[in-house]
Protein backbone atom coordinates (compact mmCIF):
# COMPACT_ATOMS: atom_id res chain seq x y z
CA UNK A 1 0.00 0.00 0.00
CA UNK A 2 1.63 3.54 -0.64
CA UNK A 3 1.78 6.31 1.59
CA UNK A 4 -0.95 8.53 -0.19
CA UNK A 5 -3.25 5.27 0.42
CA UNK A 6 -2.23 5.03 3.97
CA UNK A 7 -3.20 8.10 4.35
CA UNK A 8 -6.07 8.68 2.54
CA UNK A 9 -7.19 5.01 4.65
CA UNK A 10 -6.55 6.99 8.06
CA UNK A 11 -7.78 10.39 7.19
CA UNK A 12 -11.31 8.00 6.46
CA UNK A 13 -11.07 6.34 9.81
CA UNK A 14 -10.27 9.74 11.73
CA UNK A 15 -12.97 11.49 10.10
CA UNK A 16 -15.60 8.49 11.36
CA UNK A 17 -14.60 7.84 14.68
CA UNK A 18 -15.24 11.88 14.72
CA UNK A 19 -18.42 11.87 13.59
CA UNK A 20 -19.31 8.51 15.99
CA UNK A 21 -17.77 10.76 18.43
CA UNK A 22 -19.86 13.40 17.68
CA UNK A 23 -22.92 11.46 17.93
CA UNK A 24 -22.91 9.91 20.92
CA UNK A 25 -22.23 13.54 22.44
CA UNK A 26 -25.15 15.01 21.07
CA UNK A 27 -27.35 12.17 22.14
CA UNK A 28 -25.66 11.28 26.08
CA UNK A 29 -24.32 14.89 26.67
CA UNK A 30 -25.05 17.29 24.54
CA UNK A 31 -26.59 20.30 26.86
CA UNK A 32 -30.17 20.03 24.15
CA UNK A 33 -30.38 16.23 25.45
CA UNK A 34 -33.56 16.46 27.33
CA UNK A 35 -35.63 18.02 25.12
CA UNK A 36 -37.68 15.72 23.07
CA UNK A 37 -37.65 15.46 19.07
CA UNK A 38 -36.40 12.49 16.81
CA UNK A 39 -33.56 10.47 17.51
CA UNK A 40 -32.14 11.51 14.51
CA UNK A 41 -32.45 14.79 14.20
CA UNK A 42 -30.81 15.14 17.81
CA UNK A 43 -27.81 13.20 16.71
CA UNK A 44 -26.91 14.54 13.68
CA UNK A 45 -27.63 17.93 11.76
CA UNK A 46 -27.82 15.58 8.49
CA UNK A 47 -31.64 14.84 9.53
CA UNK A 48 -32.67 18.30 8.06
CA UNK A 49 -30.26 18.10 5.27
CA UNK A 50 -31.79 14.93 4.06
CA UNK A 51 -35.32 16.30 4.43
CA UNK A 52 -34.65 19.91 2.42
CA UNK A 53 -31.98 18.37 0.37
CA UNK A 54 -32.91 14.67 -0.55
CA UNK A 55 -36.59 14.75 0.27
CA UNK A 56 -36.99 17.97 -0.91
CA UNK A 57 -39.74 18.83 2.13
CA UNK A 58 -39.56 21.49 4.08
CA UNK A 59 -39.28 20.90 7.63
CA UNK A 60 -42.14 23.31 8.76
CA UNK A 61 -44.92 21.05 7.59
CA UNK A 62 -43.84 18.08 9.51
CA UNK A 63 -42.54 19.94 12.32
CA UNK A 64 -46.78 20.18 12.48
CA UNK A 65 -46.95 17.01 13.51
CA UNK A 66 -43.99 16.65 15.20
CA UNK A 67 -45.25 19.24 18.04
CA UNK A 68 -48.58 17.29 17.90
CA UNK A 69 -46.09 14.08 19.25
CA UNK A 70 -43.00 15.65 21.09
CA UNK A 71 -44.62 18.70 22.60
CA UNK A 72 -44.25 22.59 21.69
CA UNK A 73 -40.58 22.41 21.66
CA UNK A 74 -38.90 20.17 19.23
CA UNK A 75 -34.83 19.33 19.29
CA UNK A 76 -34.76 19.96 14.88
CA UNK A 77 -30.85 19.79 15.22
CA UNK A 78 -28.27 18.78 17.70
CA UNK A 79 -27.86 22.43 19.05
CA UNK A 80 -31.05 23.75 17.64
CA UNK A 81 -35.06 23.85 19.17
CA UNK A 82 -37.63 24.57 17.05
CA UNK A 83 -40.86 26.40 19.16
CA UNK A 84 -44.52 25.40 18.28
CA UNK A 85 -46.89 27.87 20.66
CA UNK A 86 -47.69 31.40 19.44
CA UNK A 87 -46.25 32.80 22.60
CA UNK A 88 -43.08 31.76 22.25
CA UNK A 89 -42.58 33.82 18.56
CA UNK A 90 -42.87 37.05 21.21
CA UNK A 91 -40.59 35.36 23.56
CA UNK A 92 -37.89 35.52 20.76
CA UNK A 93 -38.34 38.32 18.38
CA UNK A 94 -39.00 40.84 21.09
CA UNK A 95 -37.58 44.57 20.61
CA UNK A 96 -35.28 43.79 24.05
CA UNK A 97 -33.87 41.04 22.73
CA UNK A 98 -30.80 41.83 20.31
CA UNK A 99 -29.83 38.31 20.13
CA UNK A 100 -27.26 37.49 17.05
CA UNK A 101 -28.85 35.46 13.51
CA UNK A 102 -27.76 32.22 13.03
CA UNK A 103 -24.87 31.81 10.36
CA UNK A 104 -26.34 28.65 9.76
CA UNK A 105 -29.60 30.05 7.63
CA UNK A 106 -28.35 33.35 7.13
CA UNK A 107 -25.32 32.62 5.31
CA UNK A 108 -27.49 30.98 3.02
CA UNK A 109 -27.61 33.28 0.21
CA UNK A 110 -23.80 33.67 -0.10
CA UNK A 111 -23.34 37.05 0.60
CA UNK A 112 -21.35 38.22 4.13
CA UNK A 113 -23.09 41.60 4.74
CA UNK A 114 -26.11 43.37 4.29
CA UNK A 115 -29.10 44.01 6.10
CA UNK A 116 -30.91 40.95 6.70
CA UNK A 117 -27.43 38.95 6.41
CA UNK A 118 -25.45 40.79 9.65
CA UNK A 119 -25.57 38.66 12.56
CA UNK A 120 -25.04 41.16 14.96
CA UNK A 121 -27.80 43.51 15.97
CA UNK A 122 -25.42 46.36 15.67
CA UNK A 123 -23.79 45.94 12.37
CA UNK A 124 -27.64 45.53 11.10
CA UNK A 125 -29.04 48.88 13.44
CA UNK A 126 -25.99 51.24 11.93
CA UNK A 127 -26.95 49.81 8.08
CA UNK A 128 -30.92 50.79 8.94
CA UNK A 129 -29.79 54.34 10.06
CA UNK A 130 -28.39 54.59 6.34
CA UNK A 131 -31.60 52.49 4.13
CA UNK A 132 -34.59 53.80 6.61
CA UNK A 133 -35.31 57.70 5.19
CA UNK A 134 -36.00 55.53 1.93
CA UNK A 135 -38.52 53.18 3.36
CA UNK A 136 -40.21 55.56 5.75
CA UNK A 137 -43.93 56.03 5.62
CA UNK A 138 -43.84 59.70 4.77
CA UNK A 139 -41.19 58.59 1.67
CA UNK A 140 -43.62 55.92 0.79
CA UNK A 141 -46.51 57.86 0.59
CA UNK A 142 -44.59 61.00 -1.18
CA UNK A 143 -43.26 58.06 -3.80
CA UNK A 144 -46.47 56.30 -4.40
CA UNK A 145 -46.78 57.63 -8.07
CA UNK A 146 -44.11 55.14 -8.72
CA UNK A 147 -45.91 52.19 -7.59
CA UNK A 148 -48.94 53.58 -9.04
CA UNK A 149 -47.13 53.74 -12.72
CA UNK A 150 -46.16 49.62 -12.17
CA UNK A 151 -49.83 48.65 -11.42
CA UNK A 152 -51.19 50.38 -14.35
CA UNK A 153 -47.94 48.35 -16.52
CA UNK A 154 -48.99 45.32 -14.59
CA UNK A 155 -52.85 45.97 -15.97
CA UNK A 156 -51.95 47.07 -19.67
CA UNK A 157 -49.58 43.31 -19.94
CA UNK A 158 -52.03 41.52 -18.53
CA UNK A 159 -54.67 43.49 -20.81
CA UNK A 160 -52.30 42.28 -23.51
CA UNK A 161 -52.06 38.94 -22.70
CA UNK A 162 -55.70 38.94 -22.18
CA UNK A 163 -56.36 39.44 -25.37
CA UNK A 164 -54.59 36.71 -26.94
CA UNK A 165 -56.45 34.12 -24.71
CA UNK A 166 -54.33 33.03 -22.41
CA UNK A 167 -54.20 32.94 -19.11
CA UNK A 168 -51.82 34.88 -17.02
CA UNK A 169 -48.63 33.26 -14.66
CA UNK A 170 -49.45 35.88 -11.87
CA UNK A 171 -46.90 34.29 -10.00
CA UNK A 172 -44.39 35.61 -12.51
CA UNK A 173 -46.90 38.86 -13.42
CA UNK A 174 -46.54 39.82 -9.81
CA UNK A 175 -43.00 39.11 -9.33
CA UNK A 176 -42.43 41.30 -12.06
CA UNK A 177 -44.58 44.16 -10.49
CA UNK A 178 -42.49 43.70 -7.06
CA UNK A 179 -39.50 43.38 -8.87
CA UNK A 180 -39.54 46.68 -11.20
CA UNK A 181 -40.97 48.86 -8.19
CA UNK A 182 -37.53 47.28 -6.26
CA UNK A 183 -35.47 48.05 -8.47
CA UNK A 184 -37.23 51.64 -9.15
CA UNK A 185 -36.24 52.09 -5.63
CA UNK A 186 -33.11 51.13 -5.17
CA UNK A 187 -31.43 51.72 -8.41
CA UNK A 188 -33.43 54.59 -10.16
CA UNK A 189 -33.72 52.32 -13.05
CA UNK A 190 -35.86 48.80 -13.19
CA UNK A 191 -35.24 46.36 -15.75
CA UNK A 192 -38.67 46.22 -17.28
CA UNK A 193 -39.66 42.82 -16.41
CA UNK A 194 -43.05 43.83 -16.22
CA UNK A 195 -42.76 44.45 -20.64
CA UNK A 196 -41.53 40.78 -20.75
CA UNK A 197 -43.49 38.43 -22.93
CA UNK A 198 -45.78 36.24 -20.47
CA UNK A 199 -43.47 37.92 -17.24
CA UNK A 200 -40.72 35.68 -18.69
CA UNK A 201 -37.53 38.65 -17.88
CA UNK A 202 -34.32 36.54 -18.06
CA UNK A 203 -34.17 37.61 -13.96
CA UNK A 204 -37.29 36.60 -13.44
CA UNK A 205 -36.46 32.85 -14.43
CA UNK A 206 -32.96 33.11 -13.29
CA UNK A 207 -34.53 34.47 -9.39
CA UNK A 208 -37.16 31.76 -9.87
CA UNK A 209 -34.14 28.48 -10.87
CA UNK A 210 -31.89 30.20 -7.83
CA UNK A 211 -34.36 29.70 -5.49
CA UNK A 212 -34.23 25.89 -5.85
CA UNK A 213 -30.78 26.01 -4.71
CA UNK A 214 -31.10 27.48 -1.30
CA UNK A 215 -32.40 24.19 0.20
CA UNK A 216 -28.16 22.75 -0.75
CA UNK A 217 -26.60 26.50 -0.28
CA UNK A 218 -28.05 26.16 3.34
CA UNK A 219 -27.51 22.58 4.23
CA UNK A 220 -23.74 22.40 2.58
CA UNK A 221 -21.94 25.65 3.41
CA UNK A 222 -18.80 23.82 1.56
CA UNK A 223 -20.84 23.73 -1.84
CA UNK A 224 -22.16 27.55 -1.36
CA UNK A 225 -18.57 28.64 -0.36
CA UNK A 226 -17.63 27.03 -3.38
CA UNK A 227 -19.67 28.55 -6.18
CA UNK A 228 -18.86 31.99 -4.90
CA UNK A 229 -15.26 31.76 -4.42
CA UNK A 230 -14.17 29.35 -7.34
CA UNK A 231 -14.60 30.65 -10.82
CA UNK A 232 -18.07 29.53 -12.43
CA UNK A 233 -16.73 27.18 -15.24
CA UNK A 234 -14.88 24.71 -12.31
CA UNK A 235 -17.85 24.86 -10.52
CA UNK A 236 -19.37 23.02 -13.54
CA UNK A 237 -17.72 20.79 -13.36
CA UNK A 238 -17.17 20.07 -9.83
CA UNK A 239 -20.60 20.12 -8.16
CA UNK A 240 -23.25 17.71 -9.83
CA UNK A 241 -26.46 18.97 -11.71
CA UNK A 242 -24.53 22.32 -11.39
CA UNK A 243 -24.85 22.69 -15.04
CA UNK A 244 -28.79 22.89 -14.77
CA UNK A 245 -29.14 25.43 -11.22
CA UNK A 246 -25.57 27.05 -11.06
CA UNK A 247 -25.62 29.18 -14.22
CA UNK A 248 -29.12 30.80 -12.68
CA UNK A 249 -27.33 31.74 -9.51
CA UNK A 250 -24.33 33.37 -11.62
CA UNK A 251 -27.04 34.71 -14.07
CA UNK A 252 -28.73 37.13 -11.15
CA UNK A 253 -25.66 38.06 -9.45
CA UNK A 254 -24.46 39.51 -12.74
CA UNK A 255 -28.01 40.78 -13.62
CA UNK A 256 -28.16 43.12 -9.91
CA UNK A 257 -24.02 44.00 -10.72
CA UNK A 258 -24.89 45.38 -14.16
CA UNK A 259 -27.66 47.49 -12.41
CA UNK A 260 -24.57 48.36 -10.00
CA UNK A 261 -22.22 48.91 -12.48
CA UNK A 262 -24.57 51.41 -14.20
CA UNK A 263 -25.22 53.63 -11.11
CA UNK A 264 -21.34 53.32 -10.45
CA UNK A 265 -20.01 54.14 -13.47
CA UNK A 266 -22.26 57.28 -14.29
CA UNK A 267 -22.97 58.46 -10.53
CA UNK A 268 -24.50 61.50 -11.89
CA UNK A 269 -27.49 59.29 -13.80
CA UNK A 270 -28.99 59.68 -10.07
CA UNK A 271 -29.43 62.88 -10.72
CA UNK A 272 -31.98 62.73 -13.81
CA UNK A 273 -33.87 60.17 -11.33
CA UNK A 274 -37.10 62.61 -9.73
CA UNK A 275 -36.88 60.74 -6.45
CA UNK A 276 -34.45 59.27 -3.40
CA UNK A 277 -33.68 55.96 -3.85
CA UNK A 278 -31.67 54.00 -1.48
CA UNK A 279 -28.41 54.39 -3.98
CA UNK A 280 -28.95 58.07 -3.57
CA UNK A 281 -28.33 57.36 0.29
CA UNK A 282 -25.78 54.57 -0.09
CA UNK A 283 -23.24 56.49 -2.03
CA UNK A 284 -23.50 59.29 0.05
CA UNK A 285 -20.93 59.77 2.70
CA UNK A 286 -23.05 61.53 5.22
CA UNK A 287 -25.56 58.98 5.17
CA UNK A 288 -22.79 57.11 7.16
CA UNK A 289 -21.77 57.59 10.90
CA UNK A 290 -18.36 56.59 9.86
CA UNK A 291 -18.60 59.45 6.77
CA UNK A 292 -17.49 56.45 4.96
CA UNK A 293 -19.23 54.82 1.84
CA UNK A 294 -19.20 50.88 1.53
CA UNK A 295 -16.88 49.55 -0.90
CA UNK A 296 -17.95 47.80 -4.44
CA UNK A 297 -18.64 44.43 -2.55
CA UNK A 298 -21.00 45.80 0.33
CA UNK A 299 -22.72 47.70 -2.38
CA UNK A 300 -23.86 45.11 -4.11
CA UNK A 301 -24.66 43.19 -0.90
CA UNK A 302 -27.06 45.24 -0.17
CA UNK A 303 -28.48 45.65 -3.82
CA UNK A 304 -28.98 41.91 -3.77
CA UNK A 305 -30.58 41.58 -0.53
CA UNK A 306 -33.10 44.06 -1.04
CA UNK A 307 -33.90 42.79 -4.30
CA UNK A 308 -34.73 39.14 -2.92
CA UNK A 309 -36.21 40.49 0.38
CA UNK A 310 -38.24 43.25 -1.61
CA UNK A 311 -39.75 41.36 -4.67
CA UNK A 312 -40.57 37.54 -3.99
CA UNK A 313 -42.59 38.47 -0.10
CA UNK A 314 -44.59 41.09 -1.95
CA UNK A 315 -45.53 38.72 -4.29
CA UNK A 316 -46.03 35.79 -2.79
CA UNK A 317 -48.49 37.32 -0.51
CA UNK A 318 -50.35 38.68 -3.76
CA UNK A 319 -50.67 35.40 -5.39
CA UNK A 320 -52.05 33.80 -1.91
CA UNK A 321 -54.59 36.42 -1.65
CA UNK A 322 -55.60 35.96 -5.37
CA UNK A 323 -55.79 32.13 -5.05
CA UNK A 324 -57.54 32.29 -2.19
CA UNK A 325 -59.81 35.14 -2.95
CA UNK A 326 -60.31 33.58 -6.42
CA UNK A 327 -62.22 30.66 -4.85
CA UNK A 328 -64.89 33.04 -3.06
CA UNK A 329 -66.45 35.10 -5.94
CA UNK A 330 -68.53 36.59 -3.64
CA UNK A 331 -65.42 38.18 -1.70
CA UNK A 332 -64.22 39.45 -5.12
CA UNK A 333 -67.57 41.51 -5.91
CA UNK A 334 -68.09 42.80 -2.59
CA UNK A 335 -63.91 43.91 -2.54
CA UNK A 336 -65.05 45.51 -6.10
CA UNK A 337 -67.98 47.03 -4.70
CA UNK A 338 -66.05 48.38 -2.16
CA UNK A 339 -63.22 49.62 -3.99
CA UNK A 340 -65.81 51.44 -6.72
CA UNK A 341 -66.38 53.98 -3.54
CA UNK A 342 -63.24 55.15 -4.00
CA UNK A 343 -62.71 54.57 -7.88
CA UNK A 344 -65.76 54.87 -9.62
CA UNK A 345 -63.81 56.71 -12.73
CA UNK A 346 -61.37 53.89 -14.19
CA UNK A 347 -59.13 56.98 -15.06
CA UNK A 348 -59.05 58.61 -12.03
CA UNK A 349 -57.23 56.23 -9.42
CA UNK A 350 -57.61 57.01 -5.88
CA UNK A 351 -54.82 57.47 -3.26
CA UNK A 352 -52.63 55.09 -1.63
CA UNK A 353 -54.53 56.85 1.39
CA UNK A 354 -58.14 56.25 0.12
CA UNK A 355 -57.29 52.64 -0.14
CA UNK A 356 -56.30 52.51 3.36
CA UNK A 357 -59.31 53.36 4.92
CA UNK A 358 -61.32 50.73 3.05
CA UNK A 359 -62.08 47.82 5.52
CA UNK A 360 -62.41 44.40 3.67
CA UNK A 361 -59.40 45.52 1.25
CA UNK A 362 -57.35 45.91 4.48
CA UNK A 363 -58.55 42.46 6.22
CA UNK A 364 -58.42 41.02 2.87
CA UNK A 365 -54.50 42.20 2.69
CA UNK A 366 -53.75 41.01 6.34
CA UNK A 367 -55.88 37.51 5.46
CA UNK A 368 -53.30 36.97 2.79
CA UNK A 369 -50.29 37.92 4.56
CA UNK A 370 -51.55 35.48 7.21
CA UNK A 371 -51.43 33.02 4.45
CA UNK A 372 -47.61 33.78 3.50
CA UNK A 373 -45.58 30.72 2.87
CA UNK A 374 -42.83 31.19 5.18
CA UNK A 375 -41.69 28.38 6.83
CA UNK A 376 -38.39 29.14 7.68
CA UNK A 377 -37.28 28.93 11.49
CA UNK A 378 -35.96 31.91 11.77
CA UNK A 379 -33.29 31.29 13.71
CA UNK A 380 -31.28 33.69 17.21
CA UNK A 381 -28.33 32.24 19.29
CA UNK A 382 -29.31 32.36 22.36
CA UNK A 383 -26.56 34.94 24.44
CA UNK A 384 -24.53 33.05 26.97
CA UNK A 385 -26.41 33.74 29.79
CA UNK A 386 -29.30 31.41 28.66
CA UNK A 387 -32.95 32.84 28.21
CA UNK A 388 -36.42 31.68 28.96
CA UNK A 389 -38.50 30.79 26.14
CA UNK A 390 -42.48 29.67 26.71
CA UNK A 391 -41.67 28.84 30.05
CA UNK A 392 -38.79 27.10 29.59
CA UNK A 393 -34.67 27.97 30.60
CA UNK A 394 -32.96 27.20 27.24
CA UNK A 395 -29.32 27.30 27.56
CA UNK A 396 -26.86 30.00 26.18
CA UNK A 397 -25.84 29.27 22.44
CA UNK A 398 -28.52 27.20 21.26
CA UNK A 399 -30.28 28.08 18.67
CA UNK A 400 -33.47 29.09 18.94
CA UNK A 401 -36.42 30.08 16.13
CA UNK A 402 -39.81 29.54 15.09
CA UNK A 403 -41.23 29.25 11.45
CA UNK A 404 -44.00 32.42 10.95
CA UNK A 405 -46.11 29.54 9.21
CA UNK A 406 -46.89 28.06 12.98
CA UNK A 407 -48.54 31.29 14.52
CA UNK A 408 -50.41 32.07 11.33
CA UNK A 409 -51.69 28.66 11.28
CA UNK A 410 -52.53 28.32 15.31
CA UNK A 411 -56.19 26.98 16.30
CA UNK A 412 -55.36 28.18 20.08
CA UNK A 413 -55.12 31.89 18.03
CA UNK A 414 -57.37 32.05 14.99
CA UNK A 415 -60.29 29.35 16.00
CA UNK A 416 -61.05 26.29 14.49
CA UNK A 417 -61.05 27.77 11.37
CA UNK A 418 -57.57 29.19 11.15
CA UNK A 419 -57.04 27.22 7.69
CA UNK A 420 -59.30 28.87 6.01
CA UNK A 421 -59.00 32.20 4.14
CA UNK A 422 -61.54 34.54 5.79
CA UNK A 423 -61.09 37.92 5.84
CA UNK A 424 -63.95 38.55 7.35
CA UNK A 425 -62.13 37.66 10.39
CA UNK A 426 -60.72 40.95 10.88
CA UNK A 427 -63.61 42.66 10.95
CA UNK A 428 -65.50 41.10 13.43
CA UNK A 429 -62.78 40.94 16.39
CA UNK A 430 -63.90 42.89 19.21
CA UNK A 431 -62.65 46.43 19.23
CA UNK A 432 -63.79 46.48 14.89
CA UNK A 433 -60.27 48.01 14.40
CA UNK A 434 -59.97 47.08 10.42
CA UNK A 435 -57.90 50.31 9.26
CA UNK A 436 -54.41 49.60 8.51
CA UNK A 437 -53.22 51.56 11.65
CA UNK A 438 -55.77 50.92 13.61
CA UNK A 439 -54.60 47.61 15.35
CA UNK A 440 -57.41 44.77 16.35
CA UNK A 441 -56.46 42.22 19.20
CA UNK A 442 -55.48 39.89 16.03
CA UNK A 443 -52.96 41.92 14.94
CA UNK A 444 -50.94 40.67 17.71
CA UNK A 445 -50.59 37.21 16.32
CA UNK A 446 -49.80 38.76 12.76
CA UNK A 447 -46.28 38.58 12.48
CA UNK A 448 -45.72 38.06 8.60
CA UNK A 449 -42.78 41.06 9.31
CA UNK A 450 -41.99 39.12 12.07
CA UNK A 451 -41.19 41.05 15.35
CA UNK A 452 -38.04 42.98 17.19
CA UNK A 453 -34.96 44.54 16.52
CA UNK A 454 -34.83 42.98 13.13
CA UNK A 455 -38.31 43.09 12.19
CA UNK A 456 -38.93 43.85 8.24
CA UNK A 457 -38.42 47.49 7.40
CA UNK A 458 -39.65 47.49 3.84
CA UNK A 459 -43.11 46.97 5.22
CA UNK A 460 -44.64 50.62 4.39
CA UNK A 461 -43.23 50.06 0.69
CA UNK A 462 -44.86 46.17 0.61
CA UNK A 463 -48.16 47.81 2.03
CA UNK A 464 -48.32 50.36 -0.74
CA UNK A 465 -47.78 48.01 -3.05
CA UNK A 466 -49.93 45.17 -2.06
CA UNK A 467 -53.07 48.05 -1.83
CA UNK A 468 -52.30 49.18 -5.07
CA UNK A 469 -51.90 45.49 -6.55
CA UNK A 470 -54.47 44.10 -4.84
CA UNK A 471 -56.76 47.36 -6.22
CA UNK A 472 -55.69 47.63 -9.63
CA UNK A 473 -56.41 43.80 -10.48
CA UNK A 474 -60.16 43.44 -8.79
CA UNK A 475 -61.15 47.00 -10.12
CA UNK A 476 -59.75 45.85 -13.97
CA UNK A 477 -60.28 42.17 -13.93
CA UNK A 478 -62.99 39.64 -13.55
CA UNK A 479 -60.71 37.09 -12.35
CA UNK A 480 -60.74 33.61 -12.31
CA UNK A 481 -58.44 30.29 -11.87
CA UNK A 482 -57.85 28.68 -15.19
CA UNK A 483 -58.05 25.23 -13.49
CA UNK A 484 -54.60 25.42 -11.51
CA UNK A 485 -54.72 23.07 -8.35
CA UNK A 486 -53.99 22.86 -4.68
CA UNK A 487 -51.30 20.37 -5.77
CA UNK A 488 -49.92 23.44 -8.12
CA UNK A 489 -49.92 25.69 -5.36
CA UNK A 490 -48.10 23.52 -2.65
CA UNK A 491 -44.62 25.06 -2.29
CA UNK A 492 -41.25 24.47 -0.26
CA UNK A 493 -39.19 26.80 1.66
CA UNK A 494 -35.72 27.75 2.55
CA UNK A 495 -35.73 31.59 3.51
CA UNK A 496 -37.92 32.40 -0.17
CA UNK A 497 -40.96 30.27 -1.07
CA UNK A 498 -40.25 28.33 -4.81
CA UNK A 499 -43.34 26.20 -6.16
CA UNK A 500 -42.21 23.08 -7.70
CA UNK A 501 -45.38 22.59 -9.57
CA UNK A 502 -47.24 24.75 -11.91
CA UNK A 503 -48.21 27.47 -9.45
CA UNK A 504 -51.04 30.08 -10.18
CA UNK A 505 -52.67 31.01 -13.38
CA UNK A 506 -56.01 33.14 -14.09
CA UNK A 507 -58.03 34.18 -16.12
CA UNK A 508 -58.20 38.08 -16.21
CA UNK A 509 -60.96 39.68 -18.46
CA UNK A 510 -61.34 43.14 -18.41
CA UNK A 511 -64.27 44.17 -15.90
CA UNK A 512 -67.39 46.30 -17.02
CA UNK A 513 -67.14 49.50 -15.44
CA UNK A 514 -69.83 49.61 -12.70
CA UNK A 515 -71.04 48.66 -9.23
CA UNK A 516 -71.16 44.68 -9.26
CA UNK A 517 -74.38 42.87 -7.73
C1 LIG B 1 -45.14 41.26 2.19
C2 LIG B 1 -43.88 41.59 2.08
C3 LIG B 1 -42.79 41.27 3.05
C4 LIG B 1 -42.75 40.34 4.04
C5 LIG B 1 -43.83 39.35 4.43
C6 LIG B 1 -41.46 40.45 4.67
C7 LIG B 1 -41.05 39.67 5.74
C8 LIG B 1 -39.86 39.85 6.42
C9 LIG B 1 -39.46 39.09 7.58
C10 LIG B 1 -40.27 37.97 8.21
C11 LIG B 1 -38.26 39.55 7.98
C12 LIG B 1 -37.44 39.06 9.16
C13 LIG B 1 -36.52 37.99 8.68
C14 LIG B 1 -35.59 37.44 9.73
O1 LIG B 1 -35.76 37.62 10.91
O2 LIG B 1 -34.68 36.78 9.30
C15 LIG B 1 -37.87 40.58 7.05
C16 LIG B 1 -36.69 41.26 7.10
C17 LIG B 1 -36.29 42.13 6.12
N1 LIG B 1 -37.04 42.61 5.08
FE1 LIG B 1 -38.91 42.11 4.62
N2 LIG B 1 -40.75 41.43 4.07
C18 LIG B 1 -41.53 41.97 3.07
C19 LIG B 1 -41.19 42.99 2.22
C20 LIG B 1 -39.96 43.62 2.19
C21 LIG B 1 -39.61 44.67 1.28
C22 LIG B 1 -40.51 45.31 0.23
C23 LIG B 1 -38.30 44.97 1.53
C24 LIG B 1 -37.51 45.99 0.80
C25 LIG B 1 -37.03 46.99 1.25
C26 LIG B 1 -37.85 44.13 2.64
C27 LIG B 1 -36.61 44.15 3.20
C28 LIG B 1 -36.26 43.45 4.34
C29 LIG B 1 -34.93 43.53 4.95
C30 LIG B 1 -33.76 44.34 4.45
C31 LIG B 1 -34.96 42.70 6.08
C32 LIG B 1 -33.84 42.44 7.08
C33 LIG B 1 -33.94 43.32 8.28
C34 LIG B 1 -32.93 42.98 9.37
O3 LIG B 1 -32.56 41.84 9.50
O4 LIG B 1 -32.53 43.87 10.09
N3 LIG B 1 -38.90 43.32 3.01
N4 LIG B 1 -38.89 40.75 6.11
Amino acid sequence: MTAIALFCLFLLAATSLYGLGRVVYNVLFHPLRKFPGPWMAGATSSWKAYKEVIKQESAVHELFALHKKYGYIVRVAPNELHFGSPGAFHDIYHSSKRWDKDTGLYRTPGVSSGSFTFLKYAQAKERREVILPIFSKKAINSLEHLVWRNANRLASSIAQTNATKRSIDLLYAFRSYTLDTIMCFTFGNCVNALDAPAFSDPLILAMDASLRMLPLMKNFPMIRDLIFTVPPALVMRLIPNAQKLAPRLYQVRDLVQQQLQIVLNCPSKLDTVPHQTLFHRMLDPESYRSKEVLNLAELHDEGFTLIFAGANTVADTLLMGHWHAMQNQTLLTQLRNEILTVWPDIDKQPSLTDLETLPLLTATIKESLRFIPSGVSLTRVVPPGGAVIAGQQIPGGTVVGMAILHVHQSAEVWGTDALMFRPERWLESSDQASARNGKSELDHWLVAFSRGPRMCFGMNLAWAEMYIAFATMVRNFDMTIDGTTAEDMQWRECIAAYYPNRHLHAWCRPAGPGKVK
